[in-house]
């Protein structure tokens, strides 16, 4: 551990500790490419193991086992860990540092998903004598498929090339070019040996030739914030706080941008805007707060405002949208069955959902498959629709607002990892009409489907599904109806349909609650 230094008390060690910016790192490599050896190297090298540590894996001859450090690091922290990574911390005066770690080869596209999700950067390890293999590519393409902006492809056992500059700059060409197809944005090659220690944490006396940073160097300069503080502003609702009558605050963390006093926000889906009257913490008001901080907002009018909603910039919303395109990372042994509805979780929302499998990558060739069923750790390209409008953003523009997990309703675990690609221009499935009427029997089944209707910009006149002469007057002006119904009240819109001349649309025939549009069939019109 790094010496706490003298002239400092402990509050300002700690404050100085917090006060350092925080990168999210994963590593990734094939079996013995030396994934464990590099992280025992980083954390010894950068003095972030304690003596006692170091002296359980060192050898009779003197030598450190690095590989047998990280593993005894790896079993103390995989204790209640319920998904197979392993997150460790380290610091260095620069810089505080979580390595996302993820032992074992078999599950490896979960649990890379698992650790990468939140990753500011990926190392991919690489042999320098096997250079590019088919699961380099895999894991480079996953690094890409997460969004995550910076890739370190570490050439390891340059020691067992003698150093060679020619071998790392064949292997450097082909790692550009590699980048380009994956539409990687920062991709760097950084020769090393994990063993021998060069380029990892100091330069090697024994590749002169190599005038970059160490991996150390570049995991301490490489930019972090770019995303978080660049994004539009997007706070999700967690929790509408009323301590007393004079104060009405708005909790949540803040998911991308920043925010000041003073900020004109929309509160979606209502489209309503307000202006950020101040913002509170514990510690007191702030002048600024961004992403990932958790804050109360308070608000210079009084908004409806509640859990789930979405604060945004005024002028930059998420979009509402209950069709999008995504990628999906399966879980879940079981494979994705699209007559299931699964749960989906944005935000601090949850929503049913229907997926319909596009088709799936073969994550060694990257070929699309339309063939065959999504299994654990498959890849796939997807289309989603949810039962009520989610409020979201395309990943590639936020990392937060653009992601989501599918949980299985009946093990209540997580069947998938998922990334929106497109919100769907064609996110339209209702009749688009001016006003719309629904008729339904419960209040809850009715907020939803307001929401849902009013984030499609339709007017809404509420009805219930007694007042029948209410409904078919509005039928007969031309008005679009929509009926909820439930197991209860659907069979009498079956004895509608023979019986009234009134024709009854399912839209949505596989879910537990019909949603149906009613229109006088030709036959009555005539
Ligand atoms: N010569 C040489 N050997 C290395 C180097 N890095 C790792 N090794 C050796 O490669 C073997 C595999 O290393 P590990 O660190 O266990 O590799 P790993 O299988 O990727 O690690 P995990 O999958 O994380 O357990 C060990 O015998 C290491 O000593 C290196 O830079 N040079």
């Amino acid at each position: 551990m790094p010496a706490i230094e003298e002239e400092l008390t402990i509050e300002e060690f700690l404050a100085a500790e917090q006060a350092k910016d925080l990168l999210r790192f994963t590593t990734a490599g094939s079996v013995d490419d030396g994934k464990s050896t590099l992280i025992g190297r980083l954390l010894y090298d950068s003095r972030n193991v304690y003596e006692d540590q170091v002296r359980a894996v060192t050898q009779t001859q003197g030598s450190i086992d690095f590989a047998l450090l990280t593993d005894g690091l790896r079993a103390e922290r995989e204790q209640g860990i319920t998904i197979d990574v392993a997150y460790r911390y380290f610091t260095t005066p620069r810089r505080r540092f979580i390595i996302a770690d993820t032992p074992g080869h078999e599950q490896y596209t979960r649990n890379m998903a698992t650790g990468a999700s939140t990753a500011d950067l990926a190392i991919v390890l690489i042999d320098a004598r096997k250079g590019i293999l088919t699961q380099s590519r895999r894991h480079a393409f996953i690094a890409s498929l997460l969004g995550i902006p910076h890739v370190i492809a570490a050439v390891n056992k340059m020691d067992l090339v003698d150093y060679s500059q020619e071998v790392f700059l064949a292997l450097q060409q082909q790692l550009a070019e590699l980048a380009r197809e994956l539409a990687i944005p920062d991709l760097l090659a950084i020769p090393i040996s994990a063993l021998e220690g060069d380029n990892v944490v100091s330069p090697s006396e024994r590749m002169p030739w190599y005038d970059g940073p160490t991996l150390l160097e570049h995991l301490e300069t490489v930019p972090t914030k770019e995303f978080t503080l660049d994004a539009a502003f997007r706070m999700p609702v967690q929790r509408v706080l009323r301590p007393h009558q004079d104060f009405r605050g708005f909790a949540g963390q803040i998911a991308s941008g920043v925010i000041r006093p003073g900020d004109e926000i929309r509160v979606q889906p209502s489209g309503r805007t307000a202006r950020v009257k101040s913002i509170v913490t514990f510690d007191g008001e702030l002048e600024l707060a961004h992403a990932p901080q958790s804050v109360t907002l308070t608000l210079d009018r009084e908004l409806d405002i509640s859990r789930g909603d979405l604060i945004t910039a005024a002028q930059q919303t998420a979009e509402a949208a209950s069709l999008f395109e995504a990628s999906l990372v399966w879980m879940q042994n079981e494979p994705l069955d699209p007559a299931r509805t699964y749960l989906l979780k944005h935000t601090t929302r949850t929503v049913k959902a229907q997926v319909r499998l596009r088709h799936r990558i073969d994550i060694n060739t990257l070929d699309e498959r339309t063939d065959g069923a999504l299994e654990m750790n498959g890849i796939a390209s997807v289309e989603i629709e949810t039962s009520q409008p989610l409020l979201a953003d395309a990943y590639r523009d936020n990392r937060i607002t653009g992601s989501f997990i599918l949980i299985d309703p009946e093990t209540n675990s997580t069947a998938a990892a998922g990334m929106i690609r497109s919100i769907s221009a064609q996110a339209e499935p209702l009749k688009s009409r001016e006003a719309v009427a629904v008729v339904t029997a419960s209040a809850a089944q009715m907020r939803g489907l307001e929401e849902a209707l009013a984030a499609r910009g339709h007017i809404i006149v509420t009805t219930r599904v007694t007042d029948r002469s209410v409904w078919r007057s509005l039928l007969q002006i031309g008005v679009t109806v929509l009926v909820l119904a439930d197991r209860t009240t659907g069979p009498m819109l079956a004895h509608l349909d023979g019986a009234t001349g009134i024709a009854v649309e399912p839209l949505l025939p596989e879910a537990d609650l019909l949603l149906a549009v009613l229109s006088y069939s030709s036959k009555e019109r005539a």
